[in-house]
C-alpha cells in the first residue's frame, strides 16, 4: 500500500457521468466520502442514486469521470476493488433455489474464503441477523425483510472495508432494522465505511454522520450532517434543496377519486 492509498478517502468520485439515450441520469457527480463514515445518499425518485452507486461499485461503467475507492481506481481494476467492497444492490437478485445457508456457502466460495471461515462467519451472521431458524429454507420462500438480511450477510461475509447499501431498511421490520443498525454501527466503529441510500430522512438523520443530496443527477449538497441540514430538520433541508414547489390544495386534480365524486 502506498502512502497515498493509506490516507485516501473511502470513496472519491470526480465528474461521474452516465447517460441512457437522451437522458442524463448522472451528470458530473463529485463526492468525497471519508473513511469510517456512515454516509447517506439521498434524493428524490429518479435522482440518480442507484446509477451513481452502480458506477462506484464497478457494476456500471461510467461514460466519463473517475471513481476511486481507498485510493484505487475502480474502473482500472474492477475485480481488484471488489474484494474490498461489499454491495447490497437495489432489486435483489438472489439464487432462489438455494437455502440461506447454501447461499452464504456459495458466496464464501466465490470470495475465495476457506470453508471453516465461511462456516464460522456465516453461522454468526445468520445468528446475529435472526436467520438461524430459517437458514435451511429456500431463499424463494423468504420474506422481503429476510431477503434483505441474507443479502446483507452475503455482503459482509468477506469483511469488506467499504459497504454500499441501496435501501437496506426497505421492507424490514423494526426489530430487524434495529439489529441491522447495530451491525452497521459496529462495522463503522471499527473504521470501515457504510454508504447507503434511503428516502427516509429521519433514518438518515439518526444513522449518518455525513451525507450527499442528489437531484437531477447532480450533488446539490454534501458534507457533515449538521452542515447539510443547517439548523433545520433534514426533512426541511431536503425539501428546500430539491426545490419542491407548493402544489396548492390539489382540489381540481383527482376530483374523480373517492366515493363522493359519483
Ligand atoms: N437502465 C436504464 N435505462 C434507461 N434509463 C435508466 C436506466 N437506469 C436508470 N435510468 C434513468 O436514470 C434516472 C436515474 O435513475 P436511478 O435509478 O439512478 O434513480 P434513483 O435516485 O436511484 O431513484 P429511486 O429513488 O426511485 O430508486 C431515472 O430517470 C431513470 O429512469
Amino acid at each position: 500500500m502506498t502512502p497515498d492509498t493509506e490516507v485516501a478517502p473511502a470513496v472519491q468520485a470526480r465528474g461521474l457521468t452516465k447517460r441512457f439515450g437522451a437522458k442524463t441520469a448522472v451528470g458530473g457527480v463529485d463526492l468525497d466520502i471519508p473513511r469510517g463514515s456512515f454516509f447517506g445518499l439521498v434524493g428524490p425518485n429518479g435522482a440518480g442514486k442507484t446509477t451513481s452507486m452502480s458506477m462506484m461499485t464497478g457494476l456500471l461503467r461510467p461514460d466519463s469521470g473517475t471513481v476511486r475507492i481507498l485510493g484505487q481506481d475502480v474502473w482500472r481494476d474492477p475485480v481488484g476493488i471488489k474484494s474490498r467492497v461489499g454491495v447490497l444492490p437495489e432489486g435483489l437478485r438472489l439464487f432462489e433455489r438455494l437455502s440461506g445457508r447454501e447461499l452464504i456457502g456459495y458466496t464464501g466460495r466465490l470470495r475465495g474464503l476457506a470453508a471453516d471461515v465461511v462456516g464460522l462467519r456465516g453461522g454468526e451472521l445468520l445468528s446475529v441477523l435472526g436467520l438461524t431458524a430459517d437458514a435451511d429454507k429456500l431463499v424463494v420462500d423468504y420474506s422481503t425483510g429476510m431477503r434483505k438480511k441474507i443479502a446483507l450477510a452475503a455482503a459482509l461475509l468477506h469483511n469488506p472495508e467499504v459497504l454500499f447499501l441501496d435501501e437496506p431498511f426497505e421492507g424490514v421490520d423494526p426489530v430487524s432494522a434495529g439489529t441491522i443498525r447495530e451491525v452497521l454501527h459496529r462495522f463503522t466503529r471499527s473504521g470501515s465505511t457504510v454508504i447507503f441510500s434511503s428516502h427516509v430522512m429521519e433514518l438518515v438523520e439518526q444513522l449518518c454522520d455525513h451525507l450527499a443530496v442528489i437531484n437531477h443527477g447532480r450533488v446539490v449538497a454534501a458534507g457533515p450532517l449538521d452542515a447539510v441540514r443547517g439548523g433545520a430538520s433534514l426533512h426541511q433541508a431536503f425539501l428546500s434543496l430539491v426545490g419542491v414547489a407548493p402544489r396548492g390544495d390539489g382540489e381540481e386534480e383527482l376530483a374523480w377519486l373517492g366515493s363522493s365524486s359519483g
